[in-house]
């Protein structure tokens, strides 16, 4: 197994009050030091963005979050430049550091003014210092309608901690959110800046420590761990120099109904790039001929049943069930052919004996109880989309995208296994392992890159690894391909192109 320890920690909002707290009480930092060290990284990036700000607008909450708005001003105007605070809510509400900021900026000289529909003037950087990790809840209408004001001045825009409105645990916007140029988050990366809405909120994302002692992260370790992809590579031995390809795995891929021939082919040629020694295809008969004329290193098969399928599966390490699979009686024969094949029991997984790695329309009959295939099953990992998330736990894809992380556990505890849930920062989860990737781009909204996905895992899979490590490496080298291979452009980036550059990544 690869150690994932090494990997950067995305905390919860009560995670990071614990950690603050901890820092305050344990490591003797003032909170109203740690509030001024937010404030100085984050004036650091403002100008680093944007050099020369005619103007800085700041638009403060009555929380710490609020606080941290208030110091930055008050730094802006120390160094000369013209600054406003915008006040939502009630000014005497704000306690603590929040207050003590608020009075020093005044002391200063700041100028300080109500929130109010169009007071933002159209110059300079705006800075969202309206809600952080304390907002609990859908925005209240005050609130809102500054989020909305803010989105719309079309102005640079900087949010401190987290874009106001985003949920910092599950990336889900409350009601409304605040679309940042960029994002100062401080003390530890949050995990709803990463997935779901969060990305797209957050613009660049600068996490700034800010002297957090060591023995405070310690104290507080992450449920979730952002993946690197190189540091997971590096984990992974290079091949021996007199490796044969038995050596390398056995991969089958099984799928391609009638008019999906395309998918069949795109699983297959992603196993065989990302390394798999022998990769045969299990398919109509009708798509055996193109698939060799594109792909000879393959072998293909027409199989009319599960009786054609099961000899073929007998001595394979992993098998993708589902690229173009299709719902019709010979889809749903092959599924439970391959189901009641691949090894069900713990110890056999663990033996990496053989892994199915379930996708597509191989999620949809599980989803519909095809083949009365029974879970949870551990030598499976399935890759669902949100929409194949949805059905697989009876619900709609807006319930599973306002709570990915709690989605993913759920999808893990009721089928076993590994569970890839896709989409923007792809989860991935065993039950003990919570695990983020935030690799990829829009341009992988097309065809065809969900059956890549499902060789390049079972590729790795037939290379040894264990089924949480390839799931992990496989949806970091499936995305940094795809980011690689945008530099061409997003729009059009087919999901062949991914092809090249996952072999150059893996090396
Ligand atoms: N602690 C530290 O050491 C450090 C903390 N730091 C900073 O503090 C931030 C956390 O501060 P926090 O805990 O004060 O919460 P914060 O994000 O300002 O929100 C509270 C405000 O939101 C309001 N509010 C809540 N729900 C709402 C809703 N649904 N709709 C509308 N309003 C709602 C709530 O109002 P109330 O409900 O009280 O009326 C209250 O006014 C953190 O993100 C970081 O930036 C850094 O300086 C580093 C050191
Ligand atoms: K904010």
């Amino acid at each position: 197994m690869f150690d994932y320890s090494t990997q950067q920690g995305l905390y919860s909002a009560a995670q990071t009050r614990a950690l603050d707290r901890h820092a305050i009480e344990k490591g003797g930092i003032a909170g109203g030091i740690l509030m001024a060290r937010a404030a100085a990284a984050a004036w650091e990036l403002l100008l680093q963005r944007w050099p020369e700000p005619r103007r800085i607008q700041v638009v403060c909450g009555t929380g710490n979050n609020g606080g941290d708005g208030y110091l930055l001003a008050d730094i802006a105007h120390k160094r000369g430049f013209p600054v406003t605070v915008w006040q939502v809510g009630d000014a005497g509400r704000i306690a603590g550091d929040a207050l003590r900021a608020r009075e020093q900026a005044l002391a200063n000289g700041v100028v300080v003014a109500p929130f109010a529909r169009d007071c933002l003037a159209a110059e300079g950087v705006l800075v969202d210092a309206l809600l952080g990790t304390g907002l609990g809840g859908e925005v209240r209408p005050a609130q809102y309608e500054a989020i909305v004001a803010m989105n719309a001045a079309g102005l640079p825009l900087l949010a401190l901690d987290i874009p106001s409105g985003l949920c910092a645990d599950s990336g889900r916007v409350l009601g409304a959110a605040v679309k940042a140029d960029a994002t100062a988050t401080f003390i530890v990366a949050k995990r709803g800046l990463y997935t779901g809405a969060g990305p797209a909120c957050c613009g660049d994302i600068h996490l700034a420590t800010i002297g957090v002692p060591r023995a405070s992260l310690a104290a507080n370790p992450a449920a979730v761990q952002r993946l690197d992809l190189y540091s997971l590579l590096a984990q992974w031995p290079a091949r021996k120099p007199d490796a044969h390809k038995g050596d390398c795995g056995r991969v089958v891929v099984v799928g391609g109904d009638d008019g999906m021939g395309g998918a069949i082919l795109l699983a297959a040629e992603a196993a065989l790039r990302c390394g798999a020694g022998l990769v045969s295809a299990a398919t109509r008969e009708r798509h055996v001929s193109a698939l060799l004329a594109r792909c000879p290193e393959a072998m293909a098969r027409g199989v009319r049943g599960g009786q054609d399928l099961a000899p073929m599966l007998a001595a394979v390490d992993a098998i993708a069930l589902g690229p173009g699979l299709g719902q019709s009686s010979w889809s749903e024969q092959l599924f439970q052919a391959a189901c009641d094949q691949a090894a069900c029991d713990q110890a056999a997984c663990e033996a990496q004996d053989k892994t199915l790695v379930v996708d597509a329309d191989g999620l949809n009959l599980l989803a519909g109880g095809a083949g009365g295939v029974r879970f949870p099953r551990q030598d499976w990992v399935l890759t669902p989309h949100p929409g194949e998330a949805a059905r697989l736990l009876g619900t709609d894809t807006a319930a599973i995208q306002a709570d990915r992380f709690a989605a993913v556990q759920a999808l893990q505890a009721r089928y076993g296994g590994v569970v890839v849930l896709k989409g923007k920062g792809s989860l991935i989860c065993d039950g003990r392992h919570l695990l983020l990737s935030d690799y990829g781009n829009p341009g992988m909204a097309s065809g065809g890159m969900g059956d890549v996905l499902s060789g390049v895992i079972a590729a790795l899979l037939a290379q040894g690894l264990a089924p949480l490590d390839a799931a992990a490496l496989g949806v970091c080298l499936h995305g940094a391909a795809a980011d690689s291979a945008a530099g061409a452009g997003q729009r059009g980036l087919l999901a062949s192109d991914l092809l090249a550059p996952m072999r150059e990544l893996l090396g």
